[in-house]
């Protein structure tokens, strides 16, 4: 996508340890007009597959999910926390992730009133890098019996492999930009055609 892709040169800045910060527009000041044209994207994308609900991980993911989902009919985000809390009550799906930018594992978790056998889920996030927030929510996709329909991504960093490897075991993973290499010394960003 033209649009992100050049905001991340415009706006992005490359960091030591395969970190791409872009958080003036994406993850911490957020782009709504931005995120609208992203989820008109992925609506393009996956047009003519079902989607009964939107599943992100917070905290991310959760703002870029609401724009998409005005996109698919209005469908229900949900989103997997990262903590247990006393406003999560009833039986849950739980998994664990390792996160990239916090460095520490976290548990993960759906309410199973939330997610069920019913499912399509278009799986949202904004960073793709080793896969691991991605097989978290799979992996409760996959305990709730619900139908993973694709995966739609703001920024997939190529190099770090997440994203081929959810290709090769077969997901429909649409990211709107792939970043092949970036450089910290001299803040050079190529993307994947
Ligand atoms: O493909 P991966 O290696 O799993 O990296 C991608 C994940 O990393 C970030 O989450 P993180 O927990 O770092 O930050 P957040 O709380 O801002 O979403 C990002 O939001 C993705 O969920
Ligand atoms: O802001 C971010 N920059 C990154 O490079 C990254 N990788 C995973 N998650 C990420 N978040």
């Amino acid at each position: 996508m033209k649009e992100l892709e050049e905001r991340i040169r415009r706006d992005g800045t490359v960091k030591t340890g395969d970190v791409l910060k872009v958080d003036a527009f994406l993850n911490h000041q957020c782009d709504v007009r931005l995120f609208d044209h992203m989820g008109q994207e992925w609506a393009r994308h996956f047009a003519g597959k079902t989607i009964t609900k939107i599943l992100t991980i917070e905290a991310s993911g959760i703002g870029i999910a609401c724009c998409a989902a005005r996109h698919f009919g209005d469908v229900p985000v949900v989103f997997a926390k990262k903590a247990q809390s006393i406003n999560l009550d009833g039986d849950q799906y739980t998994t664990t992730v390792y996160s990239f930018t916090k460095r520490k594992e976290f548990p993960v978790i759906v309410s199973k009133k939330y997610l069920d056998a019913d499912d399509h889920v278009l799986l949202i996030d904004d960073f793709l890098a080793n896969g691991k927030a991605l097989h978290g929510l799979i992996e409760l996709c996959h305990a709730a019996g619900a139908s993973v329909e694709g995966i739609g991504i703001a920024v997939e960093k190529g190099f770090q492999g997440g994203g081929d490897k959810l290709r090769a075991q077969g997901y429909d993973v649409d990211s709107l930009s792939i970043v092949e290499s970036m450089n910290p010394e001299t803040g050079e960003i190529t993307f994947r055609d």
